[in-house]
């Protein structure tokens, strides 16, 4: 289960945005432990009142988060009910949400994506060995603990959120609006996922990475989403050929072709070395 926290023990700061049926704000939890008062920055995480029939999902994925730890896995400290408030309690991380990083920031290197994405495989992987799947891997539900500083050779660093509301608790318009990130085969189930689920949403992920998170299929119709599943389409190749190719793979709509998390490390990790890197540096000091 997880940790409950008394209301009175929290404090709320401003408020930081909302995500789906969730509004977050920055502030600080108070413990007193040995006899000593301790105070934690948090993010408050509020399930809006207007879908508290989700609060047992919403609470699942708290639990879900607390029963494991990994670096890449963020830390929930757990629940609090007030009235009708649902609140999650979390760990506060600084930067914030992946894809609002990802589309204000327009200079991030090759080698910076790379990393993030290797980061994210890990984590799918670690997941997989759990036997947990997370079911809403995207790059709004990837946080940035630490910014890279390449002057002191600081790598970023990033952590998987909580998948929030489960998918089989949502409206058909609502599954429809995460193509591409939910596989196809969850259309139509989206209460049997599988761990082939998240490596298809891994790849829409890192396509995102890779397109200055500029969301794929921005402004698609749900219409036209939906046609894209039903046409098999695929989402625009990076020029990149084995990214492509890795994205490509784990897109697939037939889940026995998409790699084993091994695989995909195992293709990130080559892909490091490749020439693209050289190729596009160049390119972009001749520019
Ligand atoms: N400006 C700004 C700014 C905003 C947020 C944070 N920090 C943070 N910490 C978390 N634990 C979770 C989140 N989330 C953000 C979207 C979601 C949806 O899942 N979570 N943001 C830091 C700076």
């Amino acid at each position: 289960q997880f940790h409950t926290i008394k209301y009175e023990d929290l404090k709320w700061d401003e408020s930081l945005g909302q995500g789906s049926f969730t509004r977050i704000f920055k502030g600080e939890k108070t413990d007193y432990r040995d006899g000593e008062k301790h105070t934690t920055e948090v993010l408050l995480k509020e399930l809006d009142p207007d879908h508290k029939n989700c609060w047992e999902s919403f609470f699942e994925a708290a639990s879900f988060m607390s029963q494991i730890s990994h670096k890449h896995l963020l830390h929930v400290y757990g629940v609090s009910v007030h009235g009708d408030k649902n609140i999650m309690v979390q760990e506060f991380v600084k930067h914030g949400a992946l894809d609002l990083y990802l589309k204000r920031e327009k200079s991030l290197s090759v080698s910076w994506k790379l990393n993030v994405a290797k980061q994210l495989a890990c984590v799918l992987n670690f997941l997989e060995e759990q036997s947990i799947i997370h079911g809403n891997i995207c790059a709004k539900n990837l946080l940035l603990v630490r910014e890279e500083d390449p002057s002191q050779g600081i790598s970023p660093f990033i952590k998987l959120s909580d998948p929030g509301i489960n998918v089989a608790m949502l409206g058909k318009d609502v599954i429809m609006h995460r193509i591409p990130w939910i596989a196809p085969e969850s259309l139509a189930a989206p209460d049997n996922l599988t761990h082939e689920c998240d490596k298809w949403s891994f790849g829409a992920t890192v396509w995102e990475i890779f397109n200055n998170g500029n969301p794929p299929l921005q402004g698609w119709s749900l219409e036209e989403k939906e046609k894209f599943y039903e046409n098999k389409q695929q989402l625009p190749p990076s020029q990149w050929t084995e990214l492509a190719d890795l994205i490509g793979q784990c897109m697939s709509y037939d889940l026995a072709f998409r790699p084993s998390c091994r695989s995909i490390i195992r293709q990130l990790n080559s892909l490091v070395t490749s020439d693209y890197e050289i190729l596009h540096a160049t390119e972009s000091v001749t520019q």
